[in-house]
């Protein structure tokens, strides 16, 4: 039997709501993240959606996204699994800069290609910058060449596939419903995966966050619904256009 994997953005944070690049960048959920998480797991519970297991980033804004909306479901006390393998995708340079203002002096086409093509990375991150995790405990343990200094999405799949092998596919195996709590970028590489979508298609796909996508799947581990299906349609199909247009 194959479970049911249901995919949660975490919920606004600090940072989108300032229209920051955040990747790496450990910032909380703010007011408005906090009600969007609460919302998810009321989706969770009205829908009878009741993880199993969850699995997150080692960034706070997906911890506590998972966190609050297991509270809501009374699913608290089920195992957790945290991996750097889940973290959003790491913005290199870009990370602390002002959406808007990169979007101004760099024009459009630069703008999107660092934010939604598939293999284009943003410029690297120096090691003295402020904004940089070469020294953050949480990554010690990765040897120095694993540590990313920027990712495009193809770098976030190679870095998220191997996690999504060896501990999602077996709790799929087993039957579970798998809640993975973790941004907008790392999910949509396993959204390309799931679908099969194109390296040109990928870039118009954005992720709402707060709203949970439910993915049934054959025993291929294909979905029966292309697309997965969100727990609130109208809300995230208006949420992932205002994502699309950050920025502006
Ligand atoms: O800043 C980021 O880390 C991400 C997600 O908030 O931004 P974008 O949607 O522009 O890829």
């Amino acid at each position: 039997m194959t479970g049911t994997l249901v995919l949660l953005r975490h919920g606004n944070s600090e940072w989108n709501a300032k229209n920051l690049f955040t990747g790496w960048v450990d910032v909380d959920l703010d007011a408005k993240g906090e009600a969007e998480a609460r919302r998810g797991g009321e989706l969770l519970k009205e829908s009878g959606v009741l993880p199993d297991v969850v699995h997150t980033s080692v960034l706070r804004r997906a911890i506590r996204t998972s966190e609050i909306a297991l509270h809501i479901t009374d699913r608290h006390w089920i195992p957790v699994k945290r991996s750097w393998r889940l973290n959003e995708r790491h913005y290199g340079a870009l990370q602390g800069k002002d959406k808007k203002q990169t979007l101004e002096t760099y024009g459009e086409e630069q703008f999107m290609l660092w934010r939604r093509s598939y293999d284009v990375p943003p410029p690297p991150i120096e090691a003295g910058s402020e904004f940089a995790q070469f020294d953050d405990p949480r990554y010690a343990l990765l040897p120095p060449e694993a540590k990313p200094k920027a990712e495009c999405l193809k770098d976030v799949l190679v870095r998220a596939l191997p996690y999504w092998y060896d501990e999602i596919v077996p709790d799929l195996r087993a039957g579970k419903t798998v809640l993975v709590a973790a941004h907008g970028n790392s999910l949509r590489a396993f959204v390309k995966h799931l679908d099969s979508i194109s390296d040109e298609a990928i870039s118009k796909l954005n992720i709402p966050t707060g709203i949970p996508l439910r993915y049934d799947l054959d025993d291929d581990l294909r979905p029966l619904k292309p697309g997965g299906e969100y727990l609130d349609p109208e809300a995230a199909k208006e949420a992932a256009a205002a994502v699309a247009n950050q920025g502006r």
